[in-house]
């Protein structure tokens, strides 16, 4: 297990390793499974940080960094960040804040996120809490959510999809096969996914759910 500090040092090349752990949860699902609705229930409920890949690389875009128009141009073709750009953030993010509970949402999207995460953060997540849900069903909320986003018209939503089964869901499957995923029937309203995403937590904390 890592700590936020040891994170930031192993980015930097320095040392001063410290004894604050760190606990990840890393929530994955596909494209509109309903993992960023779920986070804002987790955090109010059980005082998690949670921190959005996808909300950190669109916050680059719009901070005018040089990484900036790539970023975007991978977001529009549903492509995958390279991970040294997106662990960066997720470093940098963890610095900040403080806490030392996070949800990390989005990631890791491949295996080259998940390798690199762990070799330079030496974090390993607690587990992985699964959304599962169909295409039909995700495509249908994504094409509602109206938010703005670039990427949710269908043309985008399509490649999203394909990235997802052939770079996500093997990454699942790694976890799943060290005992660590927790899945989630996320096809439900979202007061039942929230009733079934208690169950995993509050085992864990002295919190009570209210
Ligand atoms: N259980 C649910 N039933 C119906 N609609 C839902 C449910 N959960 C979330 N939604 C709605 O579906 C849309 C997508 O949800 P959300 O943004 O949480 O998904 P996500 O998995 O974080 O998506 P992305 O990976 O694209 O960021 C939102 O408009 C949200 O309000
Ligand atoms: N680990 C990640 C996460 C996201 N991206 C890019 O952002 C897009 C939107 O992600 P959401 O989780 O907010 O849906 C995604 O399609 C990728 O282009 C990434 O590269 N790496």
């Amino acid at each position: 297990m890592g700590t936020v500090v040891d994170a930031v040092n192993k980015e930097a090349n320095g040392s001063v390793p410290t004894d604050k752990k760190v606990t990840v949860v890393f929530v994955l699902g596909g494209p509109g499974s309903g993992k960023g609705t779920q986070c804002a229930n987790i955090v109010e409920h059980f005082g998690y940080t949670h921190l959005s890949a996808g909300d950190l690389l669109r916050a680059e875009i719009k901070s005018g960094s040089e990484n900036g128009t790539m970023i975007q141009n991978m977001i529009k073709e549903g492509k995958i960040v390279p991970s040294e750009v997106t662990i960066k953030l997720l470093q940098r993010a963890m610095l900040e804040n403080g806490n030392d509970k996070f949800l990390i949402d989005g990631f890791p999207r491949n295996e080259e996120n998940r390798a690199n995460f762990e070799s330079v953060t030496g974090i390993e997540p607690e587990f992985v809490l699964f959304f599962d849900c169909s295409e039909e069903e995700m495509e249908k909320r994504l094409l509602n959510r109206n938010q703005g986003r670039e990427d949710d018209n269908i043309e985008t939503i399509r490649k999203r999809f394909k990235v997802y089964m052939e770079s996500s869901l093997p990454v699942i499957e790694y976890y799943n096969s060290k005992g660590k995923v927790r899945k989630i029937d996320a096809a439900q309203p979202i007061e039942k996914v929230f009733e079934a995403v208690k169950a995993v937590f509050s085992p864990l904390t002295d919190k009570v759910a209210a």
